[in-house]
């Protein structure tokens, strides 16, 4: 058998998403060891489980083990995907209303992984602050975020059924804040490489309203943020070279920029802005920079 080209990736977070990442990592072939950590050792010795039925199941050659956090300090990548428990009342803003709640889980693990040296993939929202939380306290040099490769996703599927073009025809970018200071892109947008008539406002809808009807649907989102994990894994570990959008230190501030990897390095190709979405861009660094101010001081 071919070993995996990479030895161990970690999941820490053993609900919807972590779950989704796990059994979605146990088919892609990527890995060879697969640790899943939670809050309590039960929850990811039962997801391990889980994932070793699939193992026999499915014919997966990776391994799963649960363990603790400070157990995946070898891995070369860490998705973080922990949820604190609360109770998420916003209407408006919603992925924000997570930030004093998630906040502490994020400072505890950064803390727990000091010295880490491998791929930190920050999942739990509002992504851009606890990315930015997650890589202060934890010093840890290579920390981004889920959240507007998604984001930039959605778009492109919206996009395409829109003007009824094959998806894989559209290019284009979401940027900013992974929430409502999102930035579409729109004047670089390309169909078929020409530039593109975007129909802002329903795109803008759709990007808004997409999460919450697949929440009421389903409970969680959680494939599609598995899937934007697994692609800005690829491209991480140098497994796959390309463009993701994720959040990552912007100047002084963090939000979701395209990261264009060549063998596990990314470099930061953010494309020309008109006047409106440049504007965008301050107002969602901004927001940003001010909330995580705030975070600090809490
Ligand atoms: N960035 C994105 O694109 C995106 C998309 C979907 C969800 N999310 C976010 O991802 C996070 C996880 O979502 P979910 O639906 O899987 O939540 P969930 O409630 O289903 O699962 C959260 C998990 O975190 C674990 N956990 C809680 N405290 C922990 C701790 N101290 N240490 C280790 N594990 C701990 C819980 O036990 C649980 O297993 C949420 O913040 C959600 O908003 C982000």
């Amino acid at each position: 058998m071919t070993p995996a080209p990479v030895d161990t990736i970690g999941v820490v977070g053993a609900g919807a998403v972590g779950q989704t990442v796990a059994a979605a990592l146990m088919v892609s072939g990527m890995t060879g060891r697969l640790l899943v950590a939670s809050r309590l050792l039960d929850q990811a010795v039962a997801l391990a489980a889980d994932l070793d039925d699939m193992r026999e199941t499915a014919a997966s050659p990776v391994r799963p083990e649960a363990c603790d956090v400070a157990g995946l300090v070898d891995c070369a990548a860490v998705v973080v995907a922990v949820r604190a428990a609360f109770t998420n009342t916003s209407t408006g803003n919603v992925r924000m209303g997570g930030a004093g709640s998630n906040a502490p889980v994020i400072r505890t693990l950064a803390t727990s992984l000091r010295g880490y040296v491998g791929t930190v993939l920050v999942v739990t929202n509002p992504v851009d602050l606890m990315t930015r939380l997650f890589a202060e306290a934890s010093g840890c040099p290579r920390v981004y975020g889920i959240g507007s490769n998604l984001d930039s996703a959605r778009y492109r599927l919206t996009l395409a059924r829109l003007l009824d073009v094959p998806v894989d025809a559209v290019h284009g970018h979401v940027i900013g804040e992974h929430g409502d200071h999102a930035v579409v892109c729109a004047s670089t947008t390309t169909v078929n490489g020409q530039p593109a008539s975007v129909p802002l406002a329903e795109v803008r809808s759709e990007l808004r309203t997409r999460p919450g009807r697949i929440n009421k649907g389903v409970g969680r989102t959680r494939s599609g943020p598995a899937g934007a994990v697994l692609s800005a894994l690829r491209k991480a570990l140098a497994l796959a070279e390309g463009t993701e959008e994720l959040t990552t230190r912007h100047g002084d501030d963090w939000c979701g920029i395209p990261l264009r990897f060549t063998a596990g390095q990314p470099v930061a190709c953010l494309p020309d802005l008109d006047a409106d979405e440049d504007a965008q861009l301050s107002a969602a660094t901004i927001k940003l920079r001010t909330a995580y101010q705030a975070l600090r001081l809490s």
